[in-house]
């Protein structure tokens, strides 16, 4: 899970940018010369564009994966969280989208990746997407410790027929590491995106 900052009705994960709000803020406050403040507001210009830049150059995902994010992005998140079914309120902003994903399926389907770990699933995005450019005896396992989110994903994914290659380990991603590592389990490519205090114990025992 990612930290995430916000400015007024913007939200953003990247620090770079959200430093850049603080400073212009600051800025702002100051009452400093409009050329430093438009100085500053060009630099937010070229965050944005080198996003819509991406984003445009990214080819569509598949029916399902627009699917599956399309649905995460509808979910009732607030309302099942004020009923108590989620651990805490859920963010869209977790979920890996079309870049990100592309990203993954092209490391997985270049690296020749026939078992995947995932280390934070959340609705299954990177999961069914890595699995899409997996053959057939390709096996992604994926940890979770949201019961709601692992019964809801099984849902998503299991709408493609690349759902199949995915197992969902539910609990404490360290546990279910190590409860792998016992088993004498190996994969051929490891993608951490849970919690970022517990990065470093994860890459410590996948390795
Ligand atoms: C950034 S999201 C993962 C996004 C996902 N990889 C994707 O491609 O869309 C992080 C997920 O990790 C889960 N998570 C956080 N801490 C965890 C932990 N200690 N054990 C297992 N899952 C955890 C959260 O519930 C959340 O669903």
């Amino acid at each position: 899970m990612t930290m995430c900052l916000q400015m007024s009705d913007k939200i953003s994960y990247d620090p770079a940018l959200t430093k850049l709000w603080e400073v212009k803020r600051e800025a702002e406050k100051l009452g400093l010369p409009e050329t430093i403040i438009s100085g500053l507001q060009a630099v937010e210009d070229l965050f944005e564009a080198r996003e819509v830049y991406c984003d445009g150059k990214t080819s569509e995902p598949s029916d399902a994966l627009s699917k599956l994010m399309k649905d995460t992005m509808e979910h009732p998140w607030q309302q099942v969280f004020n009923e108590g079914k989620t651990k805490w309120n859920i963010s869209t902003r977790m979920l890996s989208g079309n870049l990100e994903g592309y990203v993954l399926k092209f490391l997985v389907s270049a690296s020749k990746a026939k078992r995947v770990l995932e280390v934070g699933m959340f609705t299954g995005c990177g999961a069914l997407g890595m699995a899409e450019v997996m053959p057939d005896d390709g096996k992604v396992v994926t940890c979770e410790f949201d019961p709601y989110l692992v019964k809801l994903t099984r849902t998503f994914v299991d709408k493609s027929p690349h759902g199949k290659k995915i197992t969902i380990l539910e609990g404490p991603a360290l546990d279910s590491l190590n409860d792998l590592g016992k088993k004498g389990e190996t994969f051929d490519f490891i993608f951490i995106d849970a919690d970022k205090p517990g990065y470093c114990d994860y890459f410590n025992v996948s390795i």
